[in-house]
């Protein structure tokens, strides 16, 4: 059901009713009261559904983000998988060239593509976001994956062609903390992609959903800009060692990154309902998993204690895993 709120219109100031559910909290939040105007004006020209489900790991430097993505969509965690991601991508002119029949010729005289250790490491450090295609509402298909670029600082993103993901169980992790089960459904989910894909369908579908990976950099010089980029309308990932959990600092960071994700994300209807008696039972939003990585450098001793103390975190779903599996 659309609820109106209003706005004074820059150009004339008198109240236009906006409907809530039609306009993005991104443009709402924007100060210039033009921005929202500009968007229902273009919405009335023409709109499209857009079926995005933006999945953002964050957490400090080394901890594991990057591994987890790839292990979570079954790239080669290695290494060697570098070697072939930057292969891949100075290749393709060539392979391109070939297809057009036209003799290839290096492109740098003495250029070996097979011998890739004279390629500067900045190559390897070009942010990229990847788009993958996936069906909803149904199982998600590998096949179909469209790849794109953005360049938000301090946002990396790995080559990954995911494997597949149940679609309709990741719009529940968006949704209400309340609903336990969708939850508990999805951690079963992202159990059963780590563990055994076969089990995801691979069939084709007709619908998609564009799943937008955001694999934030974990160095420090990022963190002021990456209030820009934390939006309710996506999954966190949080990633932490958890062969650190005791430390002071991994702590620290660890509290940065709830409190950015539940800060920068707060919706203005739980904003208002902050201090009122209803909202002493609010639920943060986003939901936020956390993800325990290391867990191959725990004593198994230590491992329930740390399963203990990260399960009394303020997260929805707790894995814990080692990449190096
Ligand atoms: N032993 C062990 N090593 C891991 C595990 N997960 C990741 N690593 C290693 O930790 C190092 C850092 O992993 P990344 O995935 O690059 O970490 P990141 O969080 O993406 O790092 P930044 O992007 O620099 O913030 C790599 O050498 C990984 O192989 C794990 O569970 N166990």
């Amino acid at each position: 059901m659309s609820k109106d709120v209003s706005f004074k219109s820059s150009a004339n100031i008198q109240e236009i009713p906006i409907p809530e559910d039609k306009v993005p909290i991104e443009i709402k939040s924007m100060t210039d009261h033009k921005s929202v105007e500009l968007y229902l004006q273009l919405l009335e020209s023409g709109s499209e559904k857009k079926r995005d489900i933006r999945l953002v790991s964050v957490g400090e430097k080394g901890t594991g983000k990057t591994s987890l993505i790839k292990k979570l969509f079954g790239e080669d965690i290695t290494g060697n998988n570098k070697k072939t991601e930057i292969h891949g991508r100075l290749l393709k002119p060539f392979e391109e060239r070939r297809q057009q029949n036209v003799i290839v010729e290096p492109a740098v005289e003495g250029a070996d593509i097979g011998g890739m250790d004279n390629i500067p490491s900045t190559v390897d450090r070009e942010p990229r976001k990847l788009e993958a295609v996936f069906e909803q509402p149904g199982i998600v298909k590998p096949k179909g994956i469209s790849i794109s670029k953005v360049n938000p600082p301090g946002i990396t993103a790995s080559d990954i062609k995911p494997s597949g993901i149940n679609a309709p169980n990741v719009n529940p992790l968006v949704a209400s903390k309340q609903s336990h089960q969708p939850i508990e459904q999805a951690k079963r989910d992202i159990e059963t992609m780590l563990t055994d894909k076969s089990k995801v369908d691979l069939k084709d579908k007709e619908d998609y959903a564009t799943l937008l990976l955001w694999d934030f950099a974990g160095d420090e010089e990022f963190y002021h800009t990456h209030q820009t980029f934390l939006s309710p309308d996506a999954i966190y990932l949080v990633v932490a060692k958890l062969n650190e959990a005791h430390d002071k600092k991994a702590q620290e960071m660890f509290q940065l990154w709830m409190h950015s994700i539940h800060c920068y994300c707060i919706t203005d209807e739980q904003k208002n309902k902050a201090g009122s008696d209803e909202g002493k039972n609010i639920c943060l939003e986003p939901p936020v998993v956390l993800v325990g990585s290391h867990k191959d450098k725990l004593e198994p001793t230590e491992r329930q204690q740390m399963v203990t103390t990260m399960r009394s975190s303020l997260c929805d779903i707790t894995i814990f895993l080692t990449c190096k599996d």
